[in-house]
């Protein structure tokens, strides 16, 4: 079964009590969530492997340490997970970004594909789908349901906000696939969003309703 990390870095908790706040504007909102990202990023790759190099300081050689050849990609879920990309590449600029389109259907709360782009490379790279939302888990999963039915493997999963309903599903669904979340809060109102959760991530990322 896959693990649940849970990021609870003070710095994360404390912007993520202003994401969850009703009264957190469009414009800081979007900045908070790319500020989380960035320091979930920092939480996550802290096992990433290290290689040994040496280079000539002005003074002398000097034994030093490299992360050794990881290639990452990183696969937001449209809409909301575009939120989180600037974020993550502040930390790993050298990531090639692949996109999936999915929209939950408000009856169903089934995820419906509308778009996927892919980098050419993407069987060859470490992949980390992000979304800041994992309510039922429909959408993660079928997210990964694209990139594993490419032949990808090496999947993570970041997330701001989790339902336990959500995680249960993507341990389910996918068991090789580890979980990154700030939070994993009480469970789904009969609509399907997360309770006490931030609302509708997308619309207020983006200003819509
Ligand atoms: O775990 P689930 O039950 O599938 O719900 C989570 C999904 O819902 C939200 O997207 P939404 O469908 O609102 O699309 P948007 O990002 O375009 O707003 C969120 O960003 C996730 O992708
Ligand atoms: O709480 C929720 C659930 C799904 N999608 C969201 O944006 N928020
Ligand atoms: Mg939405």
């Amino acid at each position: 079964m896959g693990k649940v990390h849970i990021c609870d870095h003070p710095l994360i908790q404390h912007k993520l009590t202003y994401i969850r706040d009703e009264n957190t504007t469009t414009k800081d909102f979007r900045a908070l969530v790319d500020e989380v990202a960035t320091l979930m990023v920092y939480e996550i790759t802290r096992d990433l492997p290290l290689q040994q190099v040496q280079v000539k300081t002005p003074v002398t050689m000097a034994d030093c340490q490299v992360i050794s050849g990881r290639m990452l990609g990183l696969i937001p879920i449209l809409r909301a997970g575009l939120g989180m990309v600037d974020g993550v590449l502040k930390l790993m600029p050298a990531a090639k970004v692949g996109h999936v389109g999915l929209y939950r259907d408000p009856d169903t709360l089934q995820p419906v594909e509308y778009y996927v782009k892919l980098p050419t490379d993407v069987l060859e790279r470490d992949l980390l789908v992000i979304d800041p939302m994992l309510a039922t888990g429909g959408s993660a999963n079928a997210a990964i349901d694209v990139l594993k039915r490419r032949g990808c493997s090496r999947i993570k999963l970041m997330c701001l906000i989790a339902a336990p309903e959500g995680v249960a599903s993507v341990q389910k669904e996918h068991p090789d696939v580890d979980i990154y979340v700030a939070a994993v809060d009480d469970h789904l109102n009969d609509h399907g969003y997360i309770v006490p959760g931030l609302g509708d991530a997308g619309d207020r990322l983006y200003g819509t309703d």
